[in-house]
């Protein structure tokens, strides 16, 4: 394989990726060229919120070439173009052969949520002292365990699991926004019953399903109409825009002295979260990561 990169203004992006598509490119790819340097500038707004901008200053452009004559001589027609004035092709190379099947599996090592509750890929063996384990690859739906909003609800989860003094520490439970189904998964590896996973991706609902299967769990995935009645478990990992319009719906679901599991708050969202929920839960601080804090309430 062939690799052409180039370098181009925020204007230029569409049309460069629309004539590489042209020219026979098996991939187009797009990066923020002045990732990692001050110049660097987020993309993504929180859902329902506009972007903070359209799309980089200055972006990358790799393209993918089956041959390399193919790779060159879309690199001379692109330069011939009015349109490529402003843009400057960096190079064309060989791409060398690697196995990109293992490459991916090696960024993804076992997660420790507690000394004896970890997130396996299928291609590890578990470590020999997890006692409990969900059994999860990467695929479309959010929710591997490498997040730390994730990995705080999985571990205030554990808590209550191995928490010997209740029989039944997490009982009904209702996981909101589920995605890959970790929680659910997580919730049911520690004793949670009858337990419902929502979202309104139906993505997210499908790879719940099957990670489900995968790690031998009973629940009941589907879009959020699927959540009914009170639940002494609600765990909702979205974001804080949307969980505090999701407020009064998400603390009616919650049974008389149950418990309210919110995370995807960044600390400085705090006290807006806190006035959300004012009219229905006392939330508080629970835990806290990299910048992250999971918040909860007991109804
Ligand atoms: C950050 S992911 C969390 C996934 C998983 N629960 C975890 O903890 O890793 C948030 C999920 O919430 C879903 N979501 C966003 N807004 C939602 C809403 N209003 N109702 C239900 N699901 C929502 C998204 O589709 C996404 O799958």
């Amino acid at each position: 394989m062939f690799e052409i990169t180039l370098l181009c203004p925020q204007d230029r992006v569409e049309t460069l990726s629309d004539a590489l598509d042209a020219l026979d490119a098996l991939s187009v790819s797009v990066e923020d060229a002045d990732a990692q340097t001050d110049a660097e500038r987020a993309l993504f707004g929180e859902p329902g919120m506009p972007p903070p901008q359209d799309g980089w200053q200055r972006s990358r452009i790799q393209a993918l070439f089956a041959e390399e004559a193919q790779a060159r001589e879309a690199a001379a027609l692109l330069q011939a173009q009015d349109f490529f004035n402003g843009c400057r092709i960096l190079g064309v190379a060989a791409v060398p052969d690697q196995d990109w099947v293992r490459l991916t599996q090696a960024q993804f090592a076992p997660v420790e949520i507690t000394p004896s509750f970890w997130i396996v890929p299928t291609w590890h063996e578990p470590p020999a002292q997890a006692e409990r384990l969900i059994r999860l690859d990467p695929g479309l739906a959010f929710g591997t365990g490498t997040h730390p909003t994730t990995r705080m609800c999985l571990r205030w989860i554990a808590r209550q699991g191995e928490n010997a003094s209740a029989a039944d520490p997490l009982g009904r439970t209702l996981d909101y926004g589920c995605g890959s189904g970790i929680l659910a998964i997580g919730a049911a590896k520690h004793g949670a019953v009858d337990i419902d996973a929502v979202d309104i991706d139906d993505a997210a609902v499908q790879s719940t399903v099957l990670n489900a299967e995968a790690n031998h769990v009973q629940l009941n995935a589907g879009l959020p109409e699927r959540a009914q009645g009170r639940y002494q478990t609600v765990l909702a990992n979205i974001l804080a825009t949307p969980l505090k319009v999701l407020a009064p719906l998400l603390c009616a679901y919650v049974a008389p002295g149950g418990s309210l599991v919110l995370a995807g708050i960044l600390e400085r969202q705090e006290d807006e979260l806190k006035a959300a929920y004012a009219p229905y839960a006392a939330l508080q601080v629970a835990d806290r990561e990299d910048g992250w804090i999971l918040m909860t309430a007991q109804r």
